[in-house]
């Protein structure tokens, strides 16, 4: 990776690189995130009881813009429940208060001004840096703005993040590093005020991870931004590149300010670290306790009081250490004058419509299809090779009244098969993507109902497509009768029958974890079709009568017999000699009870189950990506 990156690890270099490409881009307000008495409570079962456990323990801090802070602490102290909260994606359970600025956050305005860039790198694994990086620019970026204007932004900012020579690679073949780059850049399209990053170093070796913590710091400097990440135990070297550091210890903050007064700070309350020690390790070794617990409580006290939020929104780390100055300014004692920042306007960002949104994600969704040729590829050869195994055992079924059972098998099978592959096809396919949904929409990509219509308007017709190739060799194979009204009838029941099982895969996906949704989804479709079809409707006990109503399956499958054996159709030859008993159809409906269908109200049933499914769907994962 070293060869790849347009910036270097000395910070001289790096503030020109991104400097100069920084101008390029709309000044972001510059935003001080603060926090008072934030605690944070999650419910637990202890002996089988609900029980409240506090994670964070009314904790202050201050990240100011200009700034780069590493969140520190051993592992398990709530340095990513801290991140969550600050980032407003965990609310419930979360109580104090958190400003930006002087005012109290508001959820839209926060939206509008951070990104939460999350420890696992979820970007579009076929859509290549620069295809991910123009579709983030269409959907974030205002409609005012020029499609030169957005590509100019997107190699500005490619460059910028060392991306551009990877610009036509497959995000899926990008080093970790560069995964974690491209994850900043397609946040950075808009120029966020606040960045939170969850340990964004995971996973990279020494010189990724060092590069990675320049280009933070870089980001921060230039423009003032507020850089905020979670970090394990870094390198000595590491270390120094924070401007803050922010250190948890089960909850409790012991320590908030640069990284060069760790070891001061603590030697001043007679906790000295060793010669020639990672400061780091130093610190995480107080946090865990290797001083003395009581050391731990002295040192969150003293971090308490010492939060002076109604001074100038100024955090220090003791108060001889800090020089409050008249005009609205505090000299730290690194000499760094900060500035108190002004109210924050909040500006609506005028962002494209939502048919826009939902072009822009029907474009990128027909990329990846392309792009994941064998998925396809196999969904509709397995539907071909089905489609000829059945025509050949069920050959000429359909013009043969002696074999008229054998043809409601064929069309039973032929109904069946069509509702398991329309739901498995997405049942798997949804956990999955609903990751990478929702990051993307907890960073105000876009909204959910034209996420919706770009899913739909990719697999609608591929499903429709699947279901052709599946139909047409069949229904010539069997012999079903070579009329178009009949053949119609037949595909558009078999269609949507189909995509409403296809939409039933979708609202299990999205709802249940995987191993639990492959299991529920194909019981669901088995109750539906034992009390569809698969027994009289005067066998049916009356309490499972509603079921046989509420079947969609049922009314698909009795509309598809009365299609091929209704609408008078004629009297059927018959190659048994002997005697067939159904040569006549209408005989064979008044038997199998379905003479009275009527295909109308069963379709526009069919098509009712469609979109309430869909409107579920929908209002579950609105939930779920609401629900913090
Ligand atoms: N929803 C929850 N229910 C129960 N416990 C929780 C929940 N969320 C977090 N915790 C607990 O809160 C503590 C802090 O978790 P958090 O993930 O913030 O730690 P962390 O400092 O980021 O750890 P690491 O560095 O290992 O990622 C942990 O003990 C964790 O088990």
């Amino acid at each position: 990776m070293a060869t790849d990156v347009k910036y270097r690890t000395d910070d001289a270099s790096n503030n020109n690189v991104t400097g100069k490409k920084a101008q390029l881009f709309l000044k972001k307000a510059e935003v001080d995130l603060s926090f008072e008495n934030l605690t944070y409570t999650v419910n637990t079962f202890s002996k089988f009881k609900k029980v409240k456990k506090e994670i964070l323990h009314g904790i202050n801090g201050c990240f100011r813009s200009g700034e780069l802070t590493a969140i520190m602490g051993p592992s398990g102290c709530g340095k990513s429940t801290l991140l969550n909260v600050l980032a407003g994606y965990s609310i419930s359970g979360s109580s104090g208060q958190v400003y930006l600025n002087d005012s109290l956050r508001d959820e839209k305005q926060m939206a509008n001004i951070s990104c939460y860039i999350q420890q696992d790198d979820y970007v579009r694994d076929l859509l290549t840096v620069r295809e991910s990086m123009t579709v983030a620019a269409h959907l974030k970026l205002p409609t005012t703005e020029s499609t030169t204007s957005k590509s100019g932004q997107v190699e500005d900012l490619l460059d910028a993040l060392g991306l551009s020579i990877h610009g036509d690679t497959i995000t899926k073949r990008l080093s970790g590093g560069q995964k974690k780059r491209l994850s900043i850049a397609l946040e950075l399209i808009t120029n966020p005020s606040i960045l939170f990053l969850d340990e964004p170093t995971t996973g990279l070796d020494s010189q990724s991870c060092s590069q990675f913590v320049s280009l933070m710091a870089d980001l921060a400097h230039n423009q003032s931004r507020t850089m905020v990440c979670t970090l394990h135990q870094p390198s000595a070297l590491l270390f120094e590149k924070f401007d803050q550091i922010y250190a948890l210890s089960t909850g409790q903050c012991i320590y908030q300010g640069p990284s060069n007064l760790v070891i001061p700070y603590f030697s001043e309350r007679t906790i000295v670290c060793p010669p020639y020690h990672n400061p780091a390790d130093f610190l995480i070794e107080v946090a865990i306790g290797e001083y003395g617990t009581d050391v731990l409580a002295k040192l969150a006290d003293t971090t308490k009081t010492t939060y002076i939020k109604k001074h100038n929104n100024c955090h220090s780390i003791s108060d001889d250490q800090e020089l409050q100055l008249e005009n609205g300014t505090c000299l730290k004692n690194n000499n760094i004058v900060v500035k108190k920042q002004g109210p924050l306007k909040n500006k609506s960002l005028n962002k494209p419509p939502y048919y826009l949104q939902a072009y822009h994600l029907y474009l990128r969704n027909v990329i990846m299809y392309k792009r994941n040729k064998t998925n396809l590829m196999l969904r509709i050869i397995a539907h071909f090779v089905i489609a000829i195994i059945f025509g050949y055992l069920y050959r000429g079924v359909g013009n043969d009244a002696s074999v008229m059972i054998s043809n409601m098998v064929f069309v039973y099978g032929t109904n069946l098969f069509l509702v398991y592959t329309g739901q498995m096809a997405v049942i798997v396919s949804f956990p999955l993507e609903y990751k990478v949904l929702k990051r993307e929409h907890f960073n105000s990509w876009f909204k959910l109902f034209p996420y919706m219509i770009s899913i739909l308007l990719v697999e609608i017709p591929f499903q429709i497509l699947c279901c052709l190739v599946y139909i047409v060799p069949s229904y010539i194979m069997t012999s079903q009768p070579l009329e178009l009204m009949r053949f119609s009838y037949f595909t558009l029941f078999l269609v949507v029958t189909s995509l409403t099982s296809q939409s039933t895969g979708f609202l299990c996906g999205a709802t249940l974890p995987v191993k639990v949704s492959v299991f529920v989804g194909p019981v669901f479709m088995v109750l539906l079709s034992v009390f569809g079809f698969a027994i009289r409707f005067t066998d049916i006990p009356a309490i499972y009568v509603w079921l046989h109503y509420f079947s969609f399956v049922r009314g698909s499958f009795q509309s598809l017999v009365y299609t091929l054996y209704g609408f008078n159709r004629g009297v059927l030859p018959c190659s048994d000699e002997m005697y067939c008993h159904y040569k006549n159809p209408i005989k064979f409906l008044t038997e199998m009870e379905f003479a009275q269908v009527n295909i109308y109200p069963e379709f526009f049933y069919i098509c009712f189950f469609f979109l309430c499914t869909y409107v579920l769907t929908t209002t579950v994962i609105w939930y779920r990506l609401n629900k913090r």
